[in-house]
């Protein structure tokens, strides 16, 4: 028997699990072009990300000086999914360290999920194309609870730690959103010093900060 403090680690996906802003930026520069805008640099797209696609492609084009109508904002949407479901792992990998540290959990025992504001289809995609997905025992996109209930809202939370059967979880995210999810789910969290931030990093509010995949398991034995 493990004495490991956690039976149940949740993952976010983009910016945690996953270098996505390789297929995401191209995809909101897409998006942008149709809209007849100069591209934005990645480097600053990385930080439009955590909330979900629409409220990425809003922060785009604020950047651009447009307050969109959330009616601007769907269209263009469809327009930035349709660019990225096709083109969804064409240069996104996992993060380093990442399925050795999700080895590693799970031979402590821990159930593993991911719990990420992308819809649960192209989530489900993207984990699959990676060839991750036998690590996970349950996926839960922004959708999958419904309208208005991805993070911060604890519901995805919640249901996949009631999924693997978990009495002890813990977060690991790399956004407020995370944060403010796993707050609200009343789990620890850790956080990333090389995600995507939508505030300084130091403003993220984790109980702990990790610079490597390698560090996870060693900062979650002492935050138990
Ligand atoms: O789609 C997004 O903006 C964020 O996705 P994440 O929750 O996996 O970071
Ligand atoms: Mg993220």
């Amino acid at each position: 028997m493990s004495d490991f403090p956690f039976d149940t680690i949740l993952f976010d996906l983009d910016g945690t699990l996953v270098d996505s802003n390789r297929d995401l930026a191209p995809a909101v520069n897409h998006a942008l072009a149709f809209a007849g805008y100069e591209p934005i640099p990645e480097s600053e797209i990385r930080n439009f990300i955590g909330g979900g696609a629409g409220l990425m492609l809003r922060r785009a084009l604020e950047a651009k000086g447009e307050q969109p109508s959330d009616e601007r904002v769907a269209e263009l949407n469809d327009v930035l999914l349709t660019h990225y479901w096709a083109h969804i792992a064409d240069n996104t990998v996992a993060f380093d360290g990442v399925i050795a540290a999700l080895d590693d959990l799970a031979a402590k025992g821990c159930k593993l999920a991911v719990c990420t504001n992308k819809l649960e289809q192209p989530a489900r995609q993207l984990i699959e194309a990676l060839g991750m997905t036998r690590h996970f025992a349950a996926i839960y996109g922004g959708d999958t609870c419904g309208p208005g209930r991805g993070k911060p809202e604890p519901d995805m939370l919640l249901a996949a730690i009631k999924d693997c059967g978990g009495t002890r979880a813990a977060m690991v995210g790399d956004s407020t959103y995370d944060v403010r999810a796993a707050r609200n789910a009343g789990v620890p969290v850790v956080t990333l010093s090389f995600g995507y931030h939508d505030v300084p990093v130091g403003d993220l509010g984790g109980d702990v900060l990790i610079d490597h995949f390698d560090d996870l398991p060693a900062a979650l034995a002492k935050l138990g």
